[in-house]
């Protein structure tokens, strides 16, 4: 995939753009990609997609310290496999947010982007203090020469889809819910690093994952999740929390990796891990003995939801 950058503007093609944050790469996201690509064949244009990095909000409300769905590695990669084989990334600055509507619609989209078709969803705003909507877009497309197409919004059970629902979903640890906004497991990859080596001991080895800060985890307890180890799946018992049997003062979150080779070394091995079901909340037990088997009837569980 071709990843374009101010300093490739103007951009060599006329394109279909659609422009947003996309964290998370959701079905509402995705229904305006499947927009852009139908304008795109019937108007000849290059299909392309345009986002930010750092994810706006970060850089306007850095106070609120947002958790991401995704990473921009994680994000391109989705992009990559909704069939775009072209992305820009506007590295999202203070003076890029002070830009006027209207001038990052002249600069932007019609010179450095060469616009000939905008798909936007139908809450997009954009420009200083986002004074830009729909109705300005379409004005200055007249001016400028492209059409703007509005996508409607995509729905679960009446509730409009958006990255902000998805990340509230998860911190619920509705994890199944997030799954059908996103259209796909949410998924954290981690380095394996090491743990207190006590879960061996336990009869339950679990891999520690290092996640990248920016990450959002949901809420603390008990998963089934699916674990991708050098091209394969395993089932998996994951626990976010503190481990309160053992009163730890860091979160960790970790895997228990179902059907593996007990030998094997997963240290620094990068791990992926998809989010299938809530299983329980994280408790604190009186002896290590009740712990063990509440983790045996957690794995049998997970096999049954997974198997
Ligand atoms: C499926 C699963 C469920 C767990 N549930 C709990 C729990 O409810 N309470 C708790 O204190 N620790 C829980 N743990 C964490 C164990 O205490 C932890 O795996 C053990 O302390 C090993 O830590 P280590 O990897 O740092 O050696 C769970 C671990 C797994 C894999
Ligand atoms: N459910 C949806 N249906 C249709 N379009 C959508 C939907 N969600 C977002 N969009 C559109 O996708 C584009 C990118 O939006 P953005 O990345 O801000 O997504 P978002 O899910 O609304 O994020 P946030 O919750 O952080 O505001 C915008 O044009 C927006 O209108």
């Amino acid at each position: 995939m071709e990843i374009y950058s101010p300093k490739d503007f103007p951009l060599p093609f006329d394109t279909a753009i659609t422009i947003g944050a996309f964290d998370g790469i959701h079905l509402g996201h995705r229904a305006l990609f499947q927009e852009t690509f139908k304008i795109s064949e019937l108007k000849g244009l290059v299909p392309l997609v345009v986002t930010f990095n750092p994810h706006p909000r970060k850089v306007i409300q850095p106070h609120l310290e947002l958790k991401l769905l995704t990473t921009l590695e994680e994000k391109l990669e989705l992009l990559e496999r909704e069939g775009f084989s072209r992305v820009v990334v506007l590295p999202f600055t203070k003076a890029l947010a002070e830009i006027t509507a209207d001038l990052f619609v002249e600069k932007y989209l019609v010179d450095y982007l060469r616009a000939k078709a905008v798909v936007i969803g139908f809450n997009f705003r954009f420009g200083r203090s986002r004074t830009g909507d729909t109705e300005l877009l379409k004005n200055l497309g007249q001016k400028y020469g492209f059409q703007v197409t509005e996508v409607p919004p995509v729905k679960l059970e009446d509730k409009t889809i958006s990255s902000t629902l998805i990340r509230e979903t998860l911190k619920k640890g509705e994890v199944e819910k997030a799954s059908k906004m996103l259209g796909r497991n949410y998924t954290l990859i981690g380095k394996v690093i090491s743990g207190k080596g006590r879960g061996k001991k336990l009869g339950f080895p679990t891999a520690n994952l290092l996640i990248p800060s920016e990450k959002l985890i949901p809420a603390q307890g008990v998963y089934a999740v699916w674990v991708y180890l050098d091209f394969q799946r395993f089932p998996g018992a994951l626990n976010i929390g503190y481990n309160p049997t053992f009163d730890e003062k860091e979160l960790s979150i970790e895997v228990h990796i179902l059907d593996l080779n007990g030998d094997m070394d997963l240290y620094n091995q990068a791990l992926k891990v998809e989010f299938v079901k809530f299983i329980r909340g994280e408790k604190k037990f009186s002896s290590i003995e009740e712990l063990i088997q509440q983790i045996s009837q957690d794995c049998q569980l997970i096999r049954k939801v997974l198997i």
